[in-house]
């Protein structure tokens, strides 16, 4: 099993290119099972959730063809993804498939929509929390799909799903991408309420309308999606990934370093950038960029997780790590899965002062110095906070189960190998 090494203490500088999302291409990929015809994707990142969809795709029917788009894309190396779902010829997600990734329920909304009928392996929950998908099958029923459960998978059996009007309990991302889509074939007008705002939704509906869908108010809490007949051929380009932007941002700082995050849209980090700038980060925007320097004395500062355009939980775990060295006492408190600390005990191996309180609040004292020490990667942002306080930590950091991060940075040793940090794979 691969391990990453990283001999911590140098400042990080320069610029980093940063990739395609990996929640916004999930759900493209998805989507491109509703159009009898092919779609074509550029800069889609090289990350093991990318394979996961396509085989996913792949054994539903749909041809799935990589390619390199040099022309648009600076990440050229298989970055484009041609899908032609006209071949689709099963309706069955398997649990093989879906086990490896939860986002593989994104296909329940596109096959019912498109063949009143699907079978989709239940995900079930993963090291951050239970993540139940009860909100995504209430709104599949509310548009006349026949739910039930049995053995494993959920079974959606509908004629043509009718539109109606979803209330979502609570803003779900996927939840709200599954409706989103199956709506898009619907007879009549769907309106979602409560919706997710992330800047992932507002990039699917912006892909599904280039599709010829008729979609309004995504990125807002009200979605209006009045159904076609059939979506069409389209060329969709991913939106960049403002968590590994956030991530390298976080690690900037950290090192006390000088790096212009390159390739990222500032407009989808308010949340991060605030934080950062009341910690005495100095972060300076431009229209595709970010440049991140740290020339004094970090402080502590309060993070709750909230929907977007509130903090990303998926960089509670980064910004952790930027608390326990800051001076001063900070209060994490993660409020959108039950069970996300799970980097804290291997923090505190390498130095860090940090206690849980109530389940759901973390309380880091600061100030610390951290070592190096071999730890233990448990989920994806887990892995990438680790790799932050191996980049901090005095000597030599060895990181175990590093195939969580594969799932959602592409090429991590590679990008901050260039802007000088002493890692490498083994
Ligand atoms: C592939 C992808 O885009 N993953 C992101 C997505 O996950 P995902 O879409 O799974 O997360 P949700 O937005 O659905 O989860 C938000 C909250 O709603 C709850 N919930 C959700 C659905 C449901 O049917 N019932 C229910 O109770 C969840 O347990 C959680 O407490 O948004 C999360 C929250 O920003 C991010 O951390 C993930 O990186
Ligand atoms: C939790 C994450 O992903 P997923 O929803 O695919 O598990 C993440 O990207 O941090």
């Amino acid at each position: 099993m691969d391990k990453i090494e990283i001999y911590g203490g140098t400042p990080l500088k320069g610029t980093v290119h940063i990739s395609g999302a990996k929640n916004a291409a999930l759900p493209l990929l998805a989507s491109s099972i509703l159009v009898n015809d092919s779609v074509m994707f550029t800069n889609i990142p090289d990350l093991v959730d990318i394979k996961s969809i396509c085989m996913l795709l792949q054994d539903l029917g749909a041809k799935v063809k990589r390619f390199k788009n040099s022309a648009t894309d600076s990440n050229a190396e298989n970055s484009g993804v041609e899908v032609d779902a006209s071949s689709l010829n099963k309706i069955e997600a398997e649990y093989d498939l879906v086990r490896k990734m939860r986002a593989s329920i994104l296909v329940l909304g596109p096959l019912v929509a498109r063949f009143g009928h699907a079978r989709v392996s239940l995900p079930g929950g993963c090291a951050i929390g239970a993540r139940p998908v009860d909100m995504h099958l209430k709104g599949l029923e509310a548009l006349g799909a026949a739910i039930s459960i049995e053995h494993g998978y959920i079974e959606a059996k509908a004629g043509k799903l009718k539109g109606n009007e979803i209330y979502f309990d609570l803003p779900t991302v996927t939840g709200t991408e599954n409706l989103m889509m199956a709506a898009t074939l619907a007879e009549g007008t769907t309106t979602l309420r409560n919706c997710a705002r992330e800047p992932e939704i507002v990039a699917l509906a912006d892909a599904l309308k280039a599709m010829g869908a008729d979609i309004t108010g995504a990125g807002t809490a009200v979605i209006r999606i009045n159904g076609v007949n059939e979506l069409h051929q389209a060329e969709i380009k991913v939106i960049p990934d403002r968590i590994e932007a956030g991530t390298f941002m976080v690690a900037a700082a950290a090192t006390k370093g000088d790096v212009v995050v390159q390739n990222c849209d500032p407009e989808h980090m308010g949340g991060i950038i605030n934080k950062l700038r009341q910690s005495g980060v100095v972060v300076e925007n431009f229209e595709n960029a970010v440049r991140v320097k740290c020339p004094g004395t970090m402080r502590g500062t309060d993070i709750k997780t909230l929907p977007y355009p509130g903090f990303p939980t998926d960089m509670q775990a980064q910004f952790m790590v930027l608390m326990a060295i800051a001076e001063g006492n900070s209060v994490i408190h993660e409020t959108i899965f039950e069970n996300r600390f799970m980097h804290v005990n291997e923090l505190q191996r390498m130095g860090a002062d940090i206690s849980i309180s109530g389940g759901n609040y973390a309380m880091v004292r600061g100030g610390r110095i951290l070592s190096g020490a071999p730890v233990m990667a448990s989920d994806l942002r887990a892995s990438a906070s680790l790799v932050i306080a191996g980049l901090v930590a005095e000597g030599m950091t060895t990181i175990n189960r590093v195939y969580h991060i594969d799932r959602g940075y592409e090429a991590i040793e590679k990008k901050f190998s260039e802007l000088g940090a002493q890692i490498r794979r083994c």
